[in-house]
């Protein structure tokens, strides 16, 4: 489904200020499945996101969708198949327009049409139920400014904008990170059930070592612009929090340098 092949980029090339940020990461990631990604500060996390979405052209490598090699694709161009929700509750909404302006928008996402915001009866009801499936009562709320809900009602309105139209790739950038513990728990329990009912393929990159654990069905873990470990199938099923955090001490003192050296190290751990 997704085909990253040995991708890099560095940030103001040339200088002293060069940023190696990705250096030759290969990844494939299969039709359906749910992917965390952690690491540690600056390990390239949100630059990889970054690169997929677009929102720069990586300097060397390739990426593949569906079979497609969308590695020159613009921004905009990327924004049909793939689906983004932010850290910033506030980032990917229209603070001033109604929560149904935004589902419109949302719902037509990628098409080339003029926006109308004049809703039919069934658009109108097909929205009402799709919100109401967030169980947060915002049903009721569809013509109130998107800027009057809270951080985590915004939250999971906007993973629903970003799923409506069942993207080919849903990427989360610490999506849940901005938001209070029980607002965060609510939207990763939201996550969950919208990534398995769709049948959606995502990657998540989030700080949190419970969240990765319970979650998506594998971890893959940066360092350095590198991918250092790949937990998956019954790895992903044996290894707990503390795996994780012996896997991040054992990269901090360098003893894992890329994925095939982190399968050996791994082993002797989980
Ligand atoms: N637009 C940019 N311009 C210059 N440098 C950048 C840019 N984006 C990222 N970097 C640098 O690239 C490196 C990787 O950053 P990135 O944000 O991808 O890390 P991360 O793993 O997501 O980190 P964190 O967990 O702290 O959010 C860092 O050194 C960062 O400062």
């Amino acid at each position: 489904m997704l085909d990253i092949q040995n991708l890099s980029h560095t940030f103001f090339p040339g200088t002293p200020n060069a940023v190696q940020a990705l250096q030759g990461v290969s990844l494939h990631i299969e039709e359906e499945s749910f992917t965390a990604i952690i690491g540690t500060n600056g390990s390239g996390k949100s630059t990889l996101l970054n690169a997929m979405s677009g929102t720069f052209l990586a300097d060397q490598g390739k990426i593949l969708l569906d079979g497609q090699d969308i590695t020159r694709w613009p921004e905009h161009r990327r924004a049909a198949p793939m689906g983004r929700v932010f850290q910033n509750p506030f980032a990917g909404t229209a603070a001033e327009m109604t929560l149904a302006e935004n589902l419109v928008i949302a719902m037509r996402r990628g098409l080339k049409r003029p926006l109308s915001t004049a809703l039919s009866r069934q658009v109108r009801e097909e929205m009402a139920e799709r919100v109401a499936s967030l169980k947060m009562g915002l049903e009721n709320r569809l013509d109130n400014p998107i800027g009057t809900l809270s951080g985590g009602q915004r939250q999971a309105l906007t993973l629903l904008m970003a799923t409506w139209l069942r993207p080919k790739l849903l990427l989360l950038d610490e999506h849940t990170a901005a938001l209070d513990p029980k607002s965060a728990a609510q939207v990763a329990d939201l996550t969950r059930r919208i990534i398995r009912s769709e049948r959606l393929t995502a990657l998540m990159v989030t700080h949190s070592m419970q969240q990765s654990v319970e979650l998506p069905d594998r971890i893959v873990m940066m360092h350095k612009g590198k991918i250092v470990e790949d937990y998956a199938e019954e790895r992903k099923g044996r290894v707990r929090v503390p795996d994780l955090m012996a896997a991040f001490d054992r990269v901090k003192r360098g003893e894992l340098f890329d994925a095939s050296v982190a399968e050996v190290v791994a082993e002797q751990y989980v």
